[in-house]
């Protein structure tokens, strides 16, 4: 089974929770795209919900496809948001977020919601955050180097995202970090030391914040709930 096939399958089995009248955030990524097109495919079978997008990637999807969309000003109270991640860490499910670079708008809106589901191909799975790839850290442009070499001091090689030869701009007009840290022993310890620096807007760290995860894989699908932090 190829990886896509795997991400549909595990956006399937979330959207099966999306009950009618709810409000659902809608996450970022080519994950959770596939649950708004699986969430799609209910709207036009007449299920009634309103989605509150992460990003305007999402929100032009969501559209394109006939869900109607409204705000956290409207709706600020969200049932359930599906979205996708970029590690997983086994047990307490503490989550790094942002390689699509939407991880300011994802953590708002998962703040606001009662359920956070996180759909996953198994390939996501590790046992210490960091272990894969780099932790995406959204900062202030003004300044961004010495917020850099703060981030740094806690042990992230900071490097600024490009695209196309420009520093990346995130749909709040911020430049992402990707901070290479290693595995993380404590990420709570560590999100809350990189919040506190200057500069900072928000970090790809998501503590505490995912009610499950459904890992799809070769022998199907898994549903991870959170266990207490070791
Ligand atoms: O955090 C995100 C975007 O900011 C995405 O959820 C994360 O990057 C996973 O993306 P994909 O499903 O394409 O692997």
């Amino acid at each position: 089974m190829d990886l896509n096939t795997l991400k549909q399958t595990a956006a399937r089995r979330a959207v099966e929770d999306v009950e009618d009248g709810m409000v659902v955030g809608l996450g970022t990524g080519s994950t959770a795209a596939f649950a708004v097109s699986a969430l799609a495919e209910r709207v036009r079978l007449g299920l009634r919900v309103v989605g509150i997008p992460t990003s305007e990637r999402t929100a032009r999807q969501a559209e394109a496809e006939g869900i109607g969309l409204g705000t956290l000003a409207e709706y600020p109270r969200v049932d359930l948001t599906i979205d996708g991640a970029d590690e997983v860490a086994l047990g307490e499910l503490a989550l790094i977020k942002g390689l699509g670079g939407a991880l300011l708008r994802e953590k708002i809106v998962a703040a606001a919601s009662e359920r956070l589901i996180i759909i996953v191909d198994a390939t996501k799975l590790v046992e210490r955050l960091g272990s894969h790839g780099p932790l995406p850290v959204e900062v202030a442009p003004f300044g961004w180097q010495a917020t850099a070499r703060a981030l740094e001091r806690l042990g992230g090689q900071a490097n600024l995202r490009a695209q196309e030869g420009q520093a990346f701009l995130t749909d709040g007009g911020h430049y992402i970090l990707d901070c290479r840290f290693g595995p993380i022993a404590r990420p709570a310890e560590l999100e809350a030391a990189i919040d506190r620096i200057p500069g900072v807007v928000e970090s790809g760290l998501f503590v505490g914040m995912a009610s499950a995860v459904i890992v799809a894989d070769e022998g199907g699908i898994e549903v991870l709930t959170p266990s207490a932090a070791p």
